[in-house]
């Protein structure tokens, strides 16, 4: 008779694969997707409700030093500086550097999100990570809702939905619209606790830390 692998409990999966700075490599990979999007990472296999996806890594750093990095920045880059509260602190995740890690390619979808952010904390350090909100099929691209409403390419995905060519030319306006972009992110970042996933096993290096923290969303403005 065959036996059914068990699964891991989602958090537990996200603290191995946080500590260990790796992504799902045959789970995950990143494609081309067009000149208006760029990259995506879109699931190599199927990823069930609740499954830890991936981290958003990046240099962990307070909130004076994003604020001068951000000074010193490109604005197009900021996109990759993700603010978060933790310890009633206000918390960065720069994931501006090429490293090769995923999460920092996961494009935002404000309607119909695969994925959402949480933070978790290991080893007493917060991580972000991306867990599915609904089950994921081989082939559809990884999104989360990078939260706010004013991100320039919203406006113009509609622009160009309504337009008559839907072809892939490269838009002026894109660049544009870049520079206009927010200076700070405002992307959104729960804590992900056990409640959330009644398969979870609770970790008790996780929830000890876990306590320290506030327990209400990080919302991110
Ligand atoms: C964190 S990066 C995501 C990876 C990016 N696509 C790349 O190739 O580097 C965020 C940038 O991706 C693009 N992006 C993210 N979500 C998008 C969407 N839904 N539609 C169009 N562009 C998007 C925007 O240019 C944004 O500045």
């Amino acid at each position: 008779m065959a036996t059914r692998r068990r699964r891991k409990p989602p958090l537990q999966d996200a603290i191995e694969y946080a500590a260990r700075g790796v992504d799902k490599m045959a789970e995950l990979e990143v494609e081309y997707i067009n000149s208006f999007k760029g990259r995506g990472v879109f699931a190599k296999a199927h990823f069930s409700k609740g499954d830890f996806v991936v981290e958003y890594r990046g240099q962990l750093i307070n909130h004076e030093e994003s604020v001068r990095r951000r000074k010193t920045y490109h604005r197009a880059c900021t996109v990759f500086m993700f603010d978060f509260q933790w310890k009633e602190k206000t918390w960065c995740i720069d994931a501006t550097q090429e490293d090769g890690s995923f999460g920092r390619l996961v494009n935002d979808d404000h309607k119909r999100p695969n994925c959402k952010m949480k933070r978790i904390i290991t080893e007493a350090k917060p991580h972000l990570c991306l867990f599915a909100l609904r089950d994921i099929q081989t082939g559809e691209e990884i999104t989360y809702n990078y939260g706010g409403n004013d991100w320039p390419w919203r406006k113009q995905a509609e622009e160009q939905s309504c337009a008559a060519d839907p072809c892939d030319t490269e838009d002026p306006r894109t660049a544009e619209k870049m520079a206009e972009s927010p200076s700070s992110s405002v992307m959104q970042a729960e804590e992900q606790s056990c409640a959330a996933d009644p398969c979870d096993t609770e970790d008790p290096r996780t929830a000890e830390k876990m306590a320290e923290s506030p327990s209400s969303c990080h919302a991110v403005q």
